[in-house]
C-alpha cells in the first residue's frame, strides 16, 4: 500500500474515489481519520498531517501515530506534501523541490520508536532515492536540497535564517521531521514533495503571513495532486534498501541475536 501524507493545504481526498475511514489504536494513541481508497489499481491511505481543518500545529502533531498507523495498514512507501520558505533569493516561491537531505532543529518531538532496545538507523540518504526519482520523472520537481526542520510553531528570526544558510540549508519548514525519520525506522521508502511558499525571513523583503503561503498553495496545488498522482501510478511494489533499514541497526543484533521489535 501507498501512504500520502498531506501538508499545509492538502487536506482532502481525491472527490471521485470511494474511501474508507480507518482511526487506528497505535502505542502512542488513536490516529487521526485515515482515508483508504485505491487509484491506478493501488491501494492508497491517506493522512493529512495537520488534520482536515489545520488543527494540529507542527509541534503537536502525533508523527509516532502518523507514521505506526501507516506502517500497521500495510504501507511500505510514503510520499509526504511539506511547505517551505526558501533560504534564497534564486529559488523562487512556487518551487517544488524533494530534498535529498536535512538539518533537524526541532527540540521538543519524540524523534524515535526505540525507547526500549536501541537501535541506530543509517540516514545517510534519509529520503528515498528511488521514491525521489518516480517524483523527479514528473519533469516538475526540482532535485535535492536541504530541508532545515525548525520547532515553530514561530517562524526563523533573520539570524536563524543566516545561520541555515551558512549551515547549508535550502529550504525551511517544521514539519518534515521526525517523520521522515520514524518512517526509515519501520523501514517503509519515505520522499517529500516540498513546495517553496515563501522566502523566509529577512529573505522576503516583507513580514512572513500565513496568507502568502496559502495563496501559493492554492495556486499551485493542482500540479502537486498531478504529480501524486502519476507517481502512484508508477510506483511499483519492488523492494528497496529503506525495506531493510534496521538490519545492522540494532545493538541487540549484536549482543542477543535479535531484531528490534
Ligand atoms: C501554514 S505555514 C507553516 C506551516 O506550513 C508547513 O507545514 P507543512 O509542511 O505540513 O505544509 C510548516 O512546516 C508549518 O507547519
Ligand atoms: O518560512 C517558513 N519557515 C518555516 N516553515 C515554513 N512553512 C512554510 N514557510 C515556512
Amino acid at each position: 500500500m501507498i501512504g500520502i501524507i498531506g501538508g499545509t493545504g492538502i487536506y482532502k481526498t481525491p472527490q471521485d474515489v470511494k474511501v474508507e475511514k480507518k482511526i487506528i489504536k497505535t502505542p502512542y494513541g488513536d490516529s487521526p481519520p485515515i482515508s483508504i481508497f485505491k487509484i491506478h489499481d493501488k491501494k492508497v491511505a491517506f493522512i493529512p498531517r495537520h488534520a482536515e481543518g489545520h488543527d494540529y500545529p507542527p509541534h503537536k502533531i502525533n508523527y509516532r501515530a502518523n507514521i505506526w498507523a501507516l506502517k500497521h495498514l500495510g504501507v511500505n512507501k510514503i510520499i509526504a506534501t511539506n511547505t517551505a520558505g526558501s533560504l534564497h533569493k534564486f529559488i523562487k516561491p512556487g518551487t517544488i523541490v524533494t530534498p535529498d537531505d536535512f538539518l533537524d532543529f526541532t527540540k521538543t518531538r519524540i524523534g524515535t520508536f526505540y525507547d526500549k532496545n536501541t537501535v541506530h538507523v543509517d540516514v545517510t540518504k534519509p529520503y528515498c532515492p528511488k521514491l525521489r526519482n518516480i517524483l523527479l520523472s514528473s519533469g516538475e520537481v526540482e532535485d535535492g536540497g536541504v530541508y532545515v526542520c525548525t520547532e515553530g510553531p514561530r517562524f526563523e528570526t533573520a539570524a536563524e535564517i543566516r545561520m541555515f544558510k551558512i549551515l547549508g540549508g535550502t529550504i525551511v519548514g517544521m514539519t518534515g521531521l521526525p517523520e521522515a525519520v520514524l518512517a526509515r525506522e519501520l523501514e517503509m521508502c519515505y520522499a517529500s514533495l516540498c513546495l517553496v511558499s515563501n522566502y523566509a525571513a529577512s529573505i522576503s523583503e516583507d513580514k512572513l503571513t500565513i496568507k502568502e503561503v496559502f495563496n501559493v498553495l492554492e495556486e499551485k496545488r493542482p500540479i502537486i495532486v498531478d504529480i501524486i498522482n502519476r507517481s502512484v501510478e508508477m510506483i511499483d511494489e519492488s523492494p528497496c534498501e529503506c525495506h531493510e533499514a534496521l538490519k545492522g541497526a540494532s545493538v541487540d543484533e549484536i549482543l542477543k541475536g535479535e531484531m528490534p521489535k
